[in-house]
């Protein structure tokens, strides 16, 4: 199965990019993903080598470094777009109204998919809907790979015939949808990615089941959905509160957590929240990864947990290897040999791309006076040059893995051998 890697290597080019002295500009940060973006691409549920894809494009060319230095870039006109997922009954048709009806001054474009001939969700959110210009469109199937050749056409429709009329645009999967094959849409299908970019995705969970749903024992190679629901997530608003108590509600943030270490969490009652939660969150935004990889813990144990060479840390998770999908955070002091990451990234995501749901990460490399950012699905992955470090700043690395089969003690490892 053949993969691409992150940081391809063009030394020149490389220390060109991270010898920035200031936070990049936008066009040093295309630059960044141009030189650093990936090839592969997905396909019915597999990697393949064929037809080279990037995982985030935009309506610009994508430039050469040498092209990138004397323009000046457009900015990024791209309509964003909210995957919103969860298990069945969780609550999306309530937040949906709960968007369609705020204050947010957002004209949105919803898809909805739901099984059977009588579309009882559309009617809902129809009816609902108090902005005339909302767009609803149903699509009568699960968004999932046997109908992705739809939700592609849907979403060109609307770019193309209704482009004036929406500034968003809001998915709403089935309950028993995978929302894997929904965000390779937007990563791999070229078109897509010149109009829409994946915005973020926000999982509901219903409070009162979500646990036994995530809990459930697949056969083997079976999906879990609730599990992979709540692992894709940027966001994860814990619905129906009032059906659980304290203890309750805590074991399962605390179970959640495991499984996704880096999505923020809310808890509310009928999808009640802010729409800055989950409209505008940047979750695949290389620009917004910095305030996203944040561990709140990890910080706190940072204090306790450094080893003898004052590097390393364990996050409060101790498992080792585990079958079920879990995260990996990784918090560390230090310098990383950039080529050493680039072998070890390449083999990760050669090796075990399938299993890597997310990963995200801000790192310091050699010769650099900034921060390095990267994220990725898969083994689609992008970096690209961030914020400086202040003068007397800690450069502490921090990445988050998210997948299934993590092996924690070889990743710890392999990021040791990176460190300089
Ligand atoms: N008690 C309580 N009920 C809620 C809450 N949020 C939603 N509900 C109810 O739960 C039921 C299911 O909510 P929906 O919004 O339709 O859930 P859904 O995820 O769209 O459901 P499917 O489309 O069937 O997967 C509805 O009767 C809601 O009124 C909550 O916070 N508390």
């Amino acid at each position: 199965m053949a993969t691409r890697l992150l940081l391809p290597r063009a030394p020149k080019t490389l220390f060109q990019l991270l010898h920035l002295d200031s936070a990049p500009t936008t066009s040093e940060h295309f630059r960044g993903i141009q030189s650093f973006i990936s090839t592969s691409s997905f396909s019915h549920g597999r990697f393949s080598s064929h037809g080279a894809r990037s995982m985030v494009s935009s309506s610009i060319p994508l430039l050469n470094t040498a092209d990138a230095a004397s323009s000046a870039l457009p900015l990024d006109t791209r309509v964003p777009a909210t995957v919103s997922t969860g298990f069945l009954g969780s609550g999306k048709t309530t937040l949906l109204n709960h968007i369609l009806t705020s204050q947010h001054g957002k004209r949105i474009a919803v898809i909805e998919n739901e099984f059977g001939e009588v579309g009882i969700d559309s009617s809902l959110v129809a009816s609902h809907s108090s902005v005339a210009e909302d767009i609803v469109m149903v699509n009568n199937g699960c968004l999932c790979c046997t109908v992705r050749g739809d939700l592609v056409k849907m979403l060109l429709k609307l770019v193309k015939e209704k482009k004036d009329k929406f500034d968003h645009i809001v998915i709403e999967t089935t309950g028993l949808a995978k929302p894997s094959p929904v965000i390779e849409t937007f990563c791999s299908d070229e078109l897509v990615s010149q109009y829409v970019k994946l915005d973020g995705v926000v999982t509901l969970v219903d409070c009162k089941h979500a646990m036994r749903h995530l809990n459930e024992v697949k056969p083997r190679w079976v999906v879990n959905e609730a599990v992979e629901q709540v692992a894709y997530a940027d966001r994860i608003i814990l619905n129906k509160v009032d059906l659980v108590n304290d203890v309750e509600l805590d074991t399962l943030t605390r179970k959640i957590e495991h499984i996704n270490g880096i999505a923020h969490i809310k808890r509310a009652k009928f999808g009640n929240v802010d729409m800055d939660f989950v409209l505008g969150v940047g979750g695949y935004d290389l620009n917004r990864i910095d305030s996203e990889v944040h561990f709140e813990s990890c910080h706190k144990e940072y204090q306790h947990c450094n080893d003898e060479h004052g590097n390393h840390h364990q996050h409060h998770h101790e498992h080792k290897h585990d079958a079920a999908v879990t995260s990996v955070n990784i918090v560390s002091e230090g310098i990383l040999d950039l080529d050493e990451v680039n072998d070890w990234l390449e083999r990760l995501v050669d090796e075990k791309g399938e299993d890597l749901y997310r990963i995200k990460g801000v790192i310091s490399v050699n010769d650099s006076t900034g921060r390095f950012v990267l994220q990725g699905v898969h083994s689609m992955l992008e970096g690209c040059p961030g914020k400086p470090w202040g003068p007397n700043e800690k450069r502490i690395n921090k990445l988050v893995f998210i997948g299934r089969n993590l092996d924690e003690t070889s990743l710890r490892k392999a990021f040791k051998g990176c460190l300089l």
